[in-house]
């Protein structure tokens, strides 16, 4: 949890609570504060430590202690008051205050339940007999908003329940990824401002009345005003029963836990699960199960005592978007990415998000110099939510889409979201040849040009090892190819197999390795073998190479193993190295491939493929999932066992589904599978 300063002056506790009231005024309606999360609980912590001591100077006014810090006005009544949860940061304050509820009750706690914190609204949704026939929102929680006109948009709340009851459902209401990206495109297309996050976008969407389009949402039911007491685990049995959806549908599915080391276990679990999750979530509910234990236990005026929200490291921050970088991939696709002023995202500093594809961009309508909402949880590739309009100033650039193949300057294919280079693979085959042909690499003359184009169109050259096994003959089937050209080719790439080493190196375009760490590499370990048989460790004494840029090289190395096999056959690079000289410091030209860290959004997974693959992955074979799984940092196998920890199951999956069920392993959909690991698909 973040930390910040308690008021020092009457002044500093005013303009805290001021600052606390604006930010919680704006998150509870639609307008998207600019606070993080975990900004305003620091922040809230620090008013509540100067209101203990001084309680004569606390204002009327002031949040603490109040459900949404009163923010959120209605004029509906609640039957029973709609109460927040009391948060603990860490095992120690969960432990507290467990130890300080058995000392209430005066007996330990019969079994807790562990679920999901739903990143969203919380509503009450009445019934009579069976028909829904209100929809109201906490607000303040004595009283909230009628949002009646929203509830046919929320999916898995039902219209009608099993069973003709007069009742009252309670539950969250959100946005999932998926519901949130489609709001954003529905909303830029008929010219509204994007929502800034899906929490955002769920208060937005339900307030709204008499909108030109229809925004779907999600409710997990987890209370209800009506039915006698139950245990909470078995009242979520019986909101499922009712036609509702729960958390049981997902893979962070509530369970009960008779110790609290069990209870620790499951939200570790359920925090691991995050980032794969098709929704938010901000923490992890701890309730006393037992209906007798919750009764004694009783509520407080904002929250009840019988439980508490374990909260979670916020996954957004705002930053600012301050440039669109367009990288080109190893099959032609170009993908746009952004950079953004560093910002700390539980933990991490991120500078790059993905953008997925320009439609990505128009989706969300962003622009360069937006502040936005930037999301990360666990490994996953930061990504760009979306900007906060509000905030615009007018300074805000356009973004602008390439006109042509950023790495080899051909056409663009725009027919797909995706947009990829016409030359598919082609693009890093001519790109990458004639980058080995430059004058500061293998300097092989005639290549620049259409040369490579033409080599590689008529499928005689896909590599760099493929230039040194040319015959004169077939240059001569290539045209406007005589007699004189090709014999200068056959020459220069004669004289270019004896290039030195650092020369030789740098031409094979790893990432991060231009001509100045190529000479260093090479000067360094003297030979391609010894340069191939080291390690990231070994690697990483070289001056210059982090541990990170190591592992990078190793891995690229080591895509690059039948490449270099050829080269050594053809006796290429065995030639003595250059002098390490001071070389000017210039950008290095790279692949154009993305620089993503060699630690993907599946590293330490170990995942199984099932059943056939649909939607972005249809076209894959096992083999090619396997390869993606492992691009994507994961090790690939082909059973279940209990050191799987990711089932991707597609149709038809047969045992492997119910073995992984059996141990409990974390399933997915082959969709959601693709928006994990997008950044890696080809
Ligand atoms: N960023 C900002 O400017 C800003 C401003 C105000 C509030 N906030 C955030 O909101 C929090 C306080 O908000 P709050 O009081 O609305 O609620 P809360 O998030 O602290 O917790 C209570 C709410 O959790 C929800 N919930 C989700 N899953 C649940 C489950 N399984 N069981 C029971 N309840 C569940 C319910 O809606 C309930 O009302 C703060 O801690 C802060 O993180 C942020
Ligand atoms: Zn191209």
């Amino acid at each position: 949890m973040k930390d910040a300063a308690v008021p020092a002056s009457p002044t500093a506790y005013a303009d805290a609570v001021d600052t606390a009231l604006a930010a919680a005024g704006a998150y509870y309606a639609d307008g998207a504060t600019a606070l993080g999360d975990d900004e305003y609980d620091a922040l809230l912590r620090a008013i509540e430590a100067y209101e203990r001591v001084h309680p004569e100077q606390v204002r009327p006014d002031s949040p603490t202690g109040k459900v949404a810090g009163g923010a959120a006005v209605g004029d509906v009544p609640h039957s029973v008051p709609m109460l927040s949860l009391d948060n603990a940061f860490s095992a120690e304050e969960l432990a507290a205050w467990a130890a300080g509820l058995e000392r209430r009750l005066g007996r330990p706690v019969r079994g807790w339940c562990v679920e999901p914190k739903l990143d969203g609204l919380d509503v009450a949704a009445l019934y009579r007999a069976g028909r829904l026939v209100q929809l109201v929102t906490r607000s303040d929680g004595l009283a909230g908003e009628d949002i009646t006109h929203a509830a046919d948009a929320v999916l898995g709340l039902p219209e009608r329940l099993a069973e003709p009851l007069d009742v009252e459902l309670r539950g969250e209401v959100l946005l999932t990824q998926e519901q949130f990206e489609r709001a954003n495109e529905l909303r830029t297309a008929h010219g509204a401002t994007p929502f800034a996050n899906p929490r955002n976008g769920a208060a937005g969407t339900l307030r709204a009345k008499d909108r030109a389009y229809r925004v779907e949402l999600t409710f997990f039911g987890y209370g209800a005003v009506g039915p006698q007491a139950l245990d909470h685990t078995e009242l979520l049995e019986l909101l499922a029963r009712w036609g509702a959806n729960t958390a049981a549908s997902t893979a962070a599915r509530p369970v009960r836990r008779a110790e609290l080391s069990e209870v620790q276990q499951r939200i570790e679990e359920i925090a691991a699960l995050r980032a794969t999750l098709p929704f938010g979530i901000d923490g992890i509910v701890v309730k006393a199960d037992a209906a007798g234990d919750q009764e004694q236990a009783g509520s407080g005026s904002r929250a009840p005592r019988w439980a508490i929200a374990y909260k979670l490291p916020a996954v957004h921050q705002v930053t600012r978007l301050l440039e669109v970088e367009w990288n080109v991939g190893r099959t032609g696709v170009i993908a746009p990415r952004a950079v953004l002023e560093p910002v700390v995202v539980d933990g991490v500093t991120v500078t790059y998000a993905t953008l997925h594809n320009p439609a990505d961009i128009t989706r969300r309508d962003l622009m360069i110099g937006d502040r936005v909402f930037v999301h990360r949880a666990g490994d996953v590739i930061p990504r760009v939510e979306a900007p906060l309009v509000a905030e615009r100033t007018g300074a805000e650039q356009p973004i602008v889409f390439p006109a042509t193949c950023p790495r080899c300057g051909d056409a663009i294919d725009t027919s797909q979201q995706r947009w990829r280079c016409v030359r598919g693979r082609g693009c890093q085959a001519v790109a990458s040849i004639r980058y080995a042909a430059g004058r500061d690499q293998l300097d092989i003359e005639g290549l620049g040009g259409t040369r490579a184009v033409q080599l590689v169109e008529a499928g005689l050259v896909a590599d760099l090892a493929d230039l040194f096994t040319l015959t004169r003959e077939q240059l001569l089937t290539l045209e406007r190819m005589g007699d004189t050209s090709a014999d200068n080719l056959i020459a220069a790439i004669e004289a270019a197999r004896s290039r030195p080493l650092n020369r030789v190196f740098c031409a094979l375009g790893v990432r991060g390795t231009g001509r100045t760490m190529s000479r260093r590499i090479a000067a360094h370990f003297g030979s391609m073998a010894a340069i191939r048989a080291a390690d990231a460790a070994t690697l990483a004494t070289v001056d210059g190479i982090g541990a990170e840029k190591a592992q990078l090289i190793v891995t690229e190395l080591a895509e690059l193993a039948p490449v270099l096999e050829r080269l050594l056959a053809q006796q290429v690079g065995t030639a003595v190295t250059e002098p390490t000289a001071p070389a000017p410091a210039t950008a290095d030209p790279a692949d154009g491939t993305s620089g993503q860290a060699a630690a993907g959004p599946l590293s330490g997974q170990a995942v199984v493929v099932t059943g056939s693959m649909t939607g972005a992955l249809a076209e894959l074979s096992r083999n090619e999932m396997n390869e993606l799984v492992e691009r994507a940092g994961g090790k690939a196998s082909s059973s279940v066992s209990k050191r799987t920890t990711l089932l991707v199951a597609g149709e038809k999956a047969g045992s492997k589904r119910a073995k992984a069920e059996e141990l409990g392993i974390t399933i997915v959909t082959p969709e959601e599978f693709a928006a994990l690991v997008a950044a890696h698909l080809l």
